[in-house]
């Protein structure tokens, strides 16, 4: 039994490659914040605005109990997950967990061309977002840090990037 899970700051690409390895490898994918908002009935964005962060964390730590007792999945956490409660120590115990590792400009590049709502960078100018990730990401490395392997991910600007991501990764998986 595998279960393989992601993680790493926003906009790392943990969504964009725990697709892709699902769909190379054929194991069921769930990324944590598309099963929150479905559990729920409700987006990350709602459940912030109507919880707080803290209640968001109080949720995201429930569903994640729930996703990672499934068996062959590969999951992909949101960017806090592995930095509250005991969640990081939980999923080294449960399954194979990989940092996607990359600089706060590719982050910040990413995240340009991202769509997704995230209420943690709404309403800052661009020169803030980039301050943002950088003390944050500092804040939240000894957490990733913990994770099983560590897999460097550049700017994810045209499709062979990613099948090239997904080559190394069932390489250093052995999938
Ligand atoms: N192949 C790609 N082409 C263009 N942009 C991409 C590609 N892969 C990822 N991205 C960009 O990176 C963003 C962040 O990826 P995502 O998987 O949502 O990260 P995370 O789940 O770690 O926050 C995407 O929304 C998209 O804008
Ligand atoms: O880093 C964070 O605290 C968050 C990351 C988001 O997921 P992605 O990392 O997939 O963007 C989402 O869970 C929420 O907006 C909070
Ligand atoms: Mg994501």
């Amino acid at each position: 039994m595998r279960r393989i899970i992601f993680i790493g700051y926003m906009g790392a690409g943990k969504t964009t490659i725990g697709k892709a390895l699902s769909n190379a490898t054929g194991m069921a994918f769930y990324d944590l914040d598309w099963y929150i908002e479905s559990r729920m009935h409700k987006s990350v964005k709602e459940l912030f605005d109507e919880n707080g962060e803290t209640g968001f964390r109080k949720i995201e730590y429930n569903m994640l109990h729930e996703v990672a007792e499934f068996e062959d999945v590969i999951i992909s956490c949101g960017g806090g997950t592995p930095c509250f409660f005991d969640n990081i120590d939980y999923m080294n115990q449960q399954g194979e967990t990989i940092y996607l590792k990359a600089n706060p400009e590719v982050l910040y590049g990413h995240l340009k061309m991202s769509k997704v709502i995230r209420p943690l960078l709404l309403n800052k100018t661009a020169e803030e977002v980039k301050v943002f990730i950088q003390d944050q990401l500092t804040q939240r490395e000894p957490y990733y840090a913990k994770a099983k392997y560590v897999h460097h991910v550049d700017l994810l600007d045209n499709y062979d990037k990613i099948e090239r991501s997904i080559e190394q990764l069932k390489t250093m998986l052995r999938l």
